[in-house]
């Protein structure tokens, strides 16, 4: 393993005090933290240390990292670990939480550790305690709003804060949520964001997730998700529409080429960044695009990452039609509750009379844009680029 890729694997797998791997997955941290016993508070210290195993939802990188470094100053004191290099962000990133404590004495950093875990502990009771009778599908995804009303199933994007980046467990519940959607009795399937985004594509965290196999095995792991993501758009068998709501990124666009019709407001935009992220399209866009809008625009799409208005994306036939985004969501849903109630066997047999012919190829791409990217993933120039976002020095 050469270059970026060896240093990042060595670095992922180096055992520091807690691997970086363990800060960033809620499991590992709970593991860790119900290690070790402190005298005083200690009960209070190791229920709360429990408590942490119980909470139901990850409560995020950031109070995961003041969680570990409260543990540490409680049960080591202040920072006593070498800084490490600016380029081993994730051991930099808990350094710093460590070392921003200062001298804070161990009694303090232990009351502070169960404060927190208290905290964290009541206002994940409150969620779930303030939603009494929630639907179903709410309680089912962390990361989706799926709902079904007037023959419509809406599977929406639920990460603003993350301008719904894709995690990998993101992955898995939309195709979740499809293939119930395609199965369950409303007539469309309807994909849409929350928020201001309608997706920032992969997220680029799902680099740092890496399992004991290292980067290779991860980059396997990855092909195989995605390529199951993927054939699942290719398969889906009713009408799939995209409500565009907003900025469109990466796979969120790729995608696009496989619903059946896109509605967009204006101030979405279309943008495939792969040769900026080292990367290589997938989604089937590399045979969708051209086929679409013709080779040339595409190439300026997927190879130069060019970022296209909703009214240029439209010209170009990835979108079906442009609305103000003042009245967005207004029109199309009166629209898409009119198409519902059109005959719905009528309407899937359309819809594979139309698709039939593409599948075997579009399945046959959708392995082979796969393939290419497990190898692009442990390339230095995807490496470097993802670093470059995690790190902060660069955005799209
Ligand atoms: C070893 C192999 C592993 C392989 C794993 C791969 C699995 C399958 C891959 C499938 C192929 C998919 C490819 C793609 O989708 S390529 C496109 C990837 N997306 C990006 O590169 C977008 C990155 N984001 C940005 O450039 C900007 O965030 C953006 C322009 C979208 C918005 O900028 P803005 O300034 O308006 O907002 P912020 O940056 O402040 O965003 C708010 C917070 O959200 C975080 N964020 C946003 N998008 C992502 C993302 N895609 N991944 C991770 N995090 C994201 C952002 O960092 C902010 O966080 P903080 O508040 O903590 O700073």
């Amino acid at each position: 393993m050469a270059g970026v890729a060896g240093r990042l694997a060595r670095n992922w797998c180096r055992s520091a005090v807690l691997s970086p791997l363990q800060v960033f997955s809620f499991p590992s941290l709970q593991l860790h933290l119900s290690g070790t016993a402190m005298r005083a508070s200690q009960d209070d210290f190791e229920n709360a240390m429990n408590q942490v195993k119980l909470l139901k939802k990850d409560p995020g990188n950031e109070v995961k990292l003041k969680l570990y470094a409260l543990y540490k100053q409680a049960t080591e004191g202040p920072c006593n670990m070498p800084k490490p290099g600016v380029f081993d962000f994730i051991n930099k990133a808990k350094w710093d939480a460590w070392n921003a404590l200062g001298s804070l004495p161990k009694e303090t950093a232990r009351q502070n550790y169960v404060d927190l875990v208290s905290s964290l502990s009541s206002s994940s009771e409150s969620s779930s305690q303030g939603k009494p009778g929630a639907d179903r599908e709410q309680q089912e995804y962390e990361n989706l709003v799926v709902t079904s009303e007037d023959g419509i199933t809406k599977i929406m994007f639920n990460r603003p804060t993350r301008k719904n980046a894709i995690s990998t467990q993101m992955y898995q519940e939309i195709m979740l949520a499809l293939k119930a959607a395609s199965k369950d009795d409303s007539t469309i399937t309807v994909v849409t964001g929350n928020g201001d985004y309608y997706s920032s594509g992969n997220d680029l965290a799902n680099f740092t997730d890496i399992p004991p196999g290292g980067v290779e095995e991860k980059a396997k792991q990855s092909a195989i998700m995605l390529r199951d993501f993927v054939d699942t758009f290719i398969d889906f068998p009713k009408p799939l529409i995209a409500v565009v709501n907003g900025p469109a990124v990466g796979i969120s666009v790729t995608t696009l080429g496989l619903f059946d019709a896109v509605y967009a407001s204006d101030k979405a935009t279309f943008h495939t960044p792969f040769s900026h992220l080292g990367l290589s399209p997938e989604g089937c866009a590399s045979y969708t695009f051209p086929k679409i809008m013709g080779p040339a625009k595409a190439t300026e799409m997927l190879i130069f990452g060019k970022k296209l208005t909703a009214r240029e994306a439209c010209a170009q036939g990835l979108v079906t039609e442009v609305f103000p985004d003042s009245t967005f969501q207004k029109e199309v849903w009166t629209r898409l509750k009119a198409y519902s109630k059109l005959p719905q066997n009528s309407m899937r047999i359309s819809k594979q009379v139309i698709r039939k012919i593409e599948k075997e190829k579009l399945h046959a791409v959708n392995a082979e844009e796969c393939s290419v990217l497990q190898k692009r993933w442990l390339s230095d120039e995807c490496m470097n680029a993802t670093m470059n976002f995690l790190s902060k020095r660069s955005k799209l």
